[in-house]
């Protein structure tokens, strides 16, 4: 397998340092260079955290995707800063590998687009966690059995977004399969607003944020004397590592956008 040269945006961060540990681990990733918010200049052994990469960080994504010649861009950061990294990836002819969520329908219709037209390949991951995958494939399997379903999705409470991108996916999965209907009581009122979480064509999304969580989900099936729970817990942030790394493998091959590991894992 031919190298691919990798640029990690958010290095710094939970989720970006472990992508410059699998960046340096793998034999064919080269880490050809990180883009962060400060240290513009310096190696990334320099700044201590306990990086031992001689990477550059670069500042300025333009420079750095001109200067490392990357072939890859993943993007572990924020919903807009990722959105203008993966245009700009695009439109500089490298290919975008997005873990960050939060990224709207308008966004993904953006850079479907971008990608379309440059002949490149961008993969836009909400849970690179195979156990995430296959917890939502098992759910769309389930709603069509049990239409009734509340998604119960739990982070460390860092996390910016909620709901979070894989309580988006795992509704946006189950909707292909299920009719839009309202849930719970007909005339039932919250009389504590949110009481009843978000609804997404009337699933139901509750976020819970608290110290000590990671990455957490699950979802709840409700039939006649029954309930049904189908449940991921990712405990480390490696559980991600395998998915970043399959898709950038796989973002090489392709000329278009694809949303979600569950696309490109066999
Ligand atoms: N797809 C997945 O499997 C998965 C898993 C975990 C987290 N996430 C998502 O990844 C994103 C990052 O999560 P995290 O927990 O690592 O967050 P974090 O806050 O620990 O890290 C984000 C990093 O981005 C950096 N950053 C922000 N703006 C930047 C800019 N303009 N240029 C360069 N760097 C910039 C910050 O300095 C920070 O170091 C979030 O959107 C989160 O939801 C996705
Ligand atoms: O830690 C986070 O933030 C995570 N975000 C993703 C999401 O929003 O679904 C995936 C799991 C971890």
């Amino acid at each position: 397998m031919d190298s691919i040269k990798i640029v990690v945006a958010g290095p710094r961060g939970r989720m970006g340092k472990e992508a410059v540990v699998l960046a340096e681990e793998t034999s064919h990733f080269e880490l050809a260079g990180v883009l962060d918010r400060k240290n513009g200049g310096k190696k990334l052994s320099e700044i201590g955290e306990g990086f031992t990469s001689d990477a550059l960080i670069y500042t300025d994504l333009k420079e750095c995707l001109f200067e490392t010649n990357a072939d890859v861009l993943i993007d572990l950061t924020t919903p807009e800063t990722g959105m203008l990294h993966a245009r700009t990836a695009l439109e500089m002819g490298v290919r975008p590998v997005v873990g960050t969520t939060g990224f709207t329908e308008e966004n993904l219709n953006e850079l479907k687009e971008l990608a379309e037209s440059n002949r490149l390949g961008v993969i836009i991951a909400p849970n690179f966690a195979v156990g995430a995958v296959l917890m939502m494939k098992f759910s769309q399997m389930a709603a069509k059995y049990f239409p009734d379903i509340e998604i119960i999705e739990q982070h460390h409470d860092q996390k910016l977004d909620a709901p979070s991108g894989t309580g988006v996916k795992t509704a946006e999965m189950i909707s292909a399969v299920r009719e839009e209907k309202k849930q719970g009581h007909p005339n039932e009122k919250e009389t504590l607003e949110g009481a009843r979480g978000a609804s997404y064509k009337g699933i139901r999304i509750h976020s819970v944020r608290l110290p000590g969580l990671v990455a957490h989900q699950e979802v709840l099936f409700g039939g006649e004397g029954q309930t049904l729970k189908i449940r991921h817990d990712s405990y480390d942030r490696k559980s991600f590592m395998s998915g970043v790394k399959l898709s950038c493998e796989e973002v090489m091959k392709l000329d278009t956008l694809v949303y979600g590991l569950e696309n490109i894992i066999e």
